[in-house]
This record gives C-alpha cells, sequence and structure tokens, in this order.
C-alpha cells in the first residue's frame, strides 16, 4: 500500500466509533517506510534514525523502534516521549538549537550523542562537561525544502558553516572535548536528491580535517509526493550515496558510521485526517465548505501554503468546487481553495492524504478546539492511540 486511503464506508464507521477529527494510522504502511529506510544503505556502519519531530506518538514510537529505527531528538520534552516507547539513552541523538544550560544538562544526562548548533554551544557544553564526546551541526551553505520557511542549509538560523568551523580546534582544545561527529540537515521535502548528496560530499571532505570524527549524520528531508508528483527514487539515492561514501573512505583511509534521520518520509503516508462538513455557504461568489479541521488540527496548509489531497466523502455524483475552510476565528484557516470535490452536504465527512508527518505534531488548542483523537489500524483492527483533548484538559491550567 503507498498511503491510507479510506474508503467512505470505513471513515464514518471510525467517526461514529471515535469522533471528529480524527488522525488515523496504517501500521503496514508505516513499517513499509521504515523498512525502505532500514534498507536504504547496504553498509554495515549505516545507522538511519526517526526524526520524531514529525510525529511524536508513543505507539507509532513503539513501531519504529521494533522496526530497527533509532532517533533524533530537539527537545527534553521528546527524549521523555522516546524513552517511553522503549528507546535506550544511546538510541537517542539530541540535535536542537539555542539550548539553554539546563537543556544541555539534560540532554548530556538522559540521550546518547549531543549535536551542538553553534562555536558558543560548544564552547559553554566544554566548560559544563569537560573532556567529554561531541558533535557539531555543520551549516553546509545550501539547502532544499518545499517552503523558505523549512530550508536548513545556507542563510539560516541553523549550524556553523564550514568556514567557521576552523575556531572548533581552539575551542577542542581548551576544554578537551572530542568531536566524534559532523551532522547536517539541508531542509525537509526534497523529491529530487541533488542538494542532498552535494551536501553529504561537503559533510564527508569537511571530515577530513577533524581525526576524531566517526559519525556523519547527513539528515533528513526525504520527500514523499502530496500532489501526484514523481516518488523519491531512493534505490538511486541509495546507490549514489553508498558510491559517495566509498570514494571518500577509499581516498582518506577513514570509515565512518553513517546516519540519516528522516521523518516525514516514514510517516506522512501512514496517515489521513478525517474531518466532519459543519457548514456550507456562499459569499461573494466563493462557495465555502466549512469543517472541524482548523489549522490548530493541520497547520501545514496555513504556514506554507502547502496542498493536501482531499477525499470528499459523498454520495452525490455532481461535482463542486469549494474553498474548504475550518472553524477559526482567521481569514487565513483555509485548508484548500478551488478544490473539486463531490457536491458536499452538512455531516459528510472530508479525509485528508499525507496527514502522518508535522500533522498532529504540531497542532494545538488555538480558540479552545480540541485536538483531535488518534486510532491505529492493523491487519483490520483499529484501536484508539491516542485520546481526545478534553473539556478538563483546557481548564486544568495549574
Ligand atoms: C535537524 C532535523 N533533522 C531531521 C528533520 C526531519 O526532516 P524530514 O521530516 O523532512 O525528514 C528535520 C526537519 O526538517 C530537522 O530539522
Ligand atoms: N514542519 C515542516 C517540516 C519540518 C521542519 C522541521 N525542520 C512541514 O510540515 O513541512
Amino acid at each position: 500500500m503507498d498511503r491510507l486511503i479510506l474508503k467512505k464506508e470505513q471513515a464514518e464507521e471510525l467517526i461514529r466509533k471515535y469522533g471528529s477529527p480524527l488522525y488515523v494510522y496504517e501500521e503496514e504502511v508505516l513499517r513499509e517506510r521504515c523498512r525502505e529506510v532500514r534498507t536504504l544503505l547496504a553498509l554495515k556502519t549505516y545507522h538511519p534514525q526517526y526524526s520524531a519531530k514529525a510525529n511524536s506518538n508513543i505507539e507509532l514510537l513503539k513501531i519504529i523502534r521494533e522496526e530497527g529505527l533509532d532517533v533524533d531528538a530537539m527537545s527534553p520534552g521528546e527524549v521523555v516521549q522516546e524513552r517511553a516507547a522503549g528507546f535506550e539513552a544511546d538510541q537517542i541523538m539530541y540535535c536542537s538549537g539555542n539550548m539553554s544550560e539546563a537543556e544541555m544538562r539534560y540532554a548530556h544526562d538522559h540521550a546518547g550523542i549531543l549535536i551542538l548548533d553553534s562555536l558558543s554551544q560548544a564552547d559553554r557544553y566544554g566548560t559544563l562537561f569537560l573532556g567529554s564526546e561531541m558533535g557539531i551541526r555543520v551549516n553546509p551553505g545550501i539547502g532544499a525544502g518545499h517552503d523558505a520557511k523549512v530550508i536548513t542549509g545556507g542563510k539560516t538560523k541553523f549550524g556553523v558553516l564550514s568556514e567557521d568551523l576552523k575556531e572548533i580546534s581552539e575551542i577542542l582544545q581548551k576544554h578537551s572535548l572530542k568531536l566524534i561527529a559532523l551532522h547536517e540537515h539541508v531542509g525537509s521535502l526534497f523529491l529530487d536528491d541533488t542538494v542532498f548528496l552535494e551536501a553529504a560530499e561537503i559533510l564527508l571532505k569537511l571530515a577530513q580535517q577533524f581525526p576524531d570524527v566517526r559519525i556523519l549524520d547527513f539528515g533528513g528531508g526525504l520527500g514523499v509526493p502530496y500532489n501526484g508528483e514523481e516518488r523519491l527514487d531512493l534505490n538511486r539515492l541509495g546507490r549514489r550515496l553508498t558510491d559517495l561514501i566509498a570514494s571518500s573512505e577509499q581516498k582518506s583511509g577513514r570509515t565512518y558510521e553513517i546516519r540519516i534521520e528522516p521523518g516525514r518520509y516514514i510517516v506522512a503516508e501512514s496517515s489521513m485526517l478525517l474531518g466532519t462538513v459543519t457548514d456550507i455557504k456562499e459569499s461573494a461568489g466563493v462557495k465555502y465548505l466549512g469543517t472541524d479541521i482548523g489549522f490548530n488540527v493541520l497547520l501545514r496548509p496555513v504556514l506554507y501554503h502547502a496542498h493536501h489531497r482531499i477525499h470528499g466523502y459523498s454520495d452525490s455524483e455532481e461535482q463542486e468546487t469549494y474553498t474548504v475552510c475550518g472553524n477559526l476565528c482567521e481569514s487565513g484557516d483555509i485548508l484548500a481553495e478551488g478544490e473539486q470535490l463531490p457536491c458536499m452536504r452538512i455531516g459528510d465527512l472530508i479525509g485528508i492524504e499525507n496527514a502522518g508527518a508535522y500533522g498532529f505534531s504540531m497542532s494545538s488548542d488555538y480558540n479552545g478546539r480540541l485536538r483531535p483523537a488518534e486510532v491505529l489500524l492493523s491487519d483490520g483492527t483499529d484501536r484508539l492511540i491516542r485520546k481526545r483533548e478534553s473539556m478538563e484538559d483546557l481548564v486544568n491550567q495549574i
């Protein structure tokens, strides 16, 4: 199964049972994506990890762990979720930015290797943990991604540019730190691997300047098609990356533990988000399909103008063009404009494809709208993997 597509009867049954809106995940798709990433490189030293920022539901994390992937973490909160899913500290690579001293201490005590995002962080880390091993996030100067907001290489707040990395030697010496890992991440969602591979080459070259480096992490960003684009060619990516690594290792006589950290690729396609049509109206020539999916439930369309395919679960044979919107107090609360759907009635359901990555994980209770529930489908059975937020949750402030 390429991605989860629910049939009308299935969607209606799930909404009857669990309420609306609802994130629904399919275990088979999730496991399949994990296996693809697990076998991307045929190197003994290959060590893929899942980037839990895409979705940190603990039941999904357990499946990902069973499939043999490690994880990265971006905050103490993610470490707690990952530990709850059974990951050991040394299976968690901690990679964040703008860390406070307290956060560094937390990561040092509860996670595996820590990737520092600036020279100043490396200096403070050295003061706290003299003689430790650590990694640095390199900004390769080039980036890729589906929107400027998620391109992280180049002129962005992330990492240390190669030319500035020279200064690290003094910091390493001052605190007897051992730089064992170089990390990079060009950005999120590429379907063409050119920039990712160019950046990998940059990191492989850079590593030669640092004799203690034994881990190279090329980051995530592996994309999935949202609107019928051609799939990322994983076999080609695997082959080309393997060639780059082999040629660098041959030249330098050094071997590295190789890591990547995809998030979206693993979870996006395993999920559909279901919602309900709550109103329909025409205003100034526009037909608005009002739903209970505000941007507190799915933020990506509003934040990045991202388009997710929408299914209208209707019995009508007729088509209509809608602006599909949510129930929040902002004019920008729009899921899609000019969307061709079968004629919908109030109470009909809609289903949004590829909702598994950066869907629930970016949700909120803005306007007092509750975060949705999450359900997992496994071998034809369904089970709740996160209960819907409640009114009690909204008022329990202290
Ligand atoms: C440092 C880092 N690693 C990994 C990821 C995962 O990216 P993606 O979900 O596109 O694979 C991100 C998010 O863009 C990130 O910031
Ligand atoms: N949240 C982004 C991608 C990840 C950004 C994290 N570096 C999206 O939905 O596309």
